[in-house]
């Protein structure tokens, strides 16, 4: 049965102010705004203005690089670039992973060897500075999660073993004019995912009370989500929700999501400040790597509940 939702006004906080640094007042309000609208929704809006400038070249490189001949392009190369659930018939997805030390780097040679071969020099500065600015976004809102937390000690660690991966993403009008599935029912597994879509909506997320809701962001906003890495991170501190996208109408829907995730080696483990008799280990510490693989497994099984806690439940 699809749902067609109701409308939710997310929490939007913003982040346009290139002064907020750590202590400032303006940084503790966004932090206690932050920590709210997870604890309610476990995702909401983050305003950013500097992502304007990029907004017609994002979209208009997207629209082109998805119409180019598939012939033209070698999709999904065992380069451990693709992971995830292979899609739904109505969703065309790339995806890149990226160094945050080697932005221009990573996205200048994927976009060159596999994507686009005749190059695109200016659709590639487009994508790095969108990176850019999301994968610092990404690290703000972090920071502040650990920070509310106390346990902002283990925030640099964490953020040298970030792996990030892009995906751009375009789901096509339904063919018949019905409302259509473009993603199933699913939990991020990562530790914070931040979306970014052109003016097609689609998105829903599912609130306390099990109902869908509609996802409406601004041109300059991002959609923050919690994955099940961090709620295990926390110890249960915070939960990521269910969220899928229904598409409607006759436009195709594009978008770019940053998955951020720790990197093959490191094991995610609660910070020992958040365990403790009253609240107790939730998970046996685990590479978010290899869990992948047996999510992926579990998700073609079409098996229910937490994989994680399957996985690494105490
Ligand atoms: O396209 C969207 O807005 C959502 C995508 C998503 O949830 C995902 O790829 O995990
Ligand atoms: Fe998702």
């Amino acid at each position: 049965m699809v749902s067609l939702g109701t409308e939710a006004k997310l929490p939007v906080i913003d982040f346009s102010n290139q002064n907020m640094k750590p202590g400032s007042p303006e940084w503790d309000l966004a932090k206690h705004q932050v920590r709210q609208a997870l604890e309610e929704y476990s995702c909401f809006e983050a305003s950013l203005d500097q992502v304007l400038e990029l907004r017609d070249a994002v979209f208009g490189g997207l629209e082109q690089l998805f119409d180019l001949p598939l012939e033209t392009k070698k999709l999904y190369v065992s380069d451990k670039t693709f992971r995830g659930y292979s899609g739904h018939p109505s969703k065309l997805l790339e995806s890149m992973m990226i160094d945050e030390s080697q932005i221009a780097e990573n996205i200048e040679q994927r976009l060159i060897t596999t994507l686009w071969p005749q190059g695109n020099t200016s659709f590639s500065k487009t994508l790095v500075c969108f990176a850019e600015l999301s994968t610092r976004l990404e690290k703000t809102i972090r920071r502040m999660i650990f920070e509310s937390f106390g346990v902002d000690k283990y925030a640099d660690e964490l953020s040298d073993n970030m792996n990030y991966m892009l995906k751009l993403i375009k789901y096509k009008a339904p063919p018949n004019g019905e409302p259509a599935s473009g993603i199933i029912d699913h939990r991020d597994q990562n530790m914070l995912t931040l979306l970014y879509q052109n003016e097609v909506d689609g998105l829903q997320f599912q609130n306390k009370h099990g109902e869908w809701k509609n996802v409406k962001p601004s041109p300059n906003s991002f959609i923050v989500l919690v994955g099940e890495s961090l709620r295990a991170w926390l110890n249960g501190g915070l939960s990521p929700t269910y969220h899928h996208v229904l598409m409607k109408g006759n436009k195709a829907r594009y978008g770019l999501g940053l998955f951020a995730g720790t990197r093959a080696g490191y094991h995610v483990k609660a910070a020992e400040e958040l365990v403790n008799d009253k609240n107790p280990s939730m998970f046996k510490p685990f590479d978010y790597e290899d869990y992948l693989v047996f999510y992926l497994s579990h998700v073609i099984l079409g098996r229910g509940g937490s994989p994680l806690e399957h996985y690494c439940g105490v």
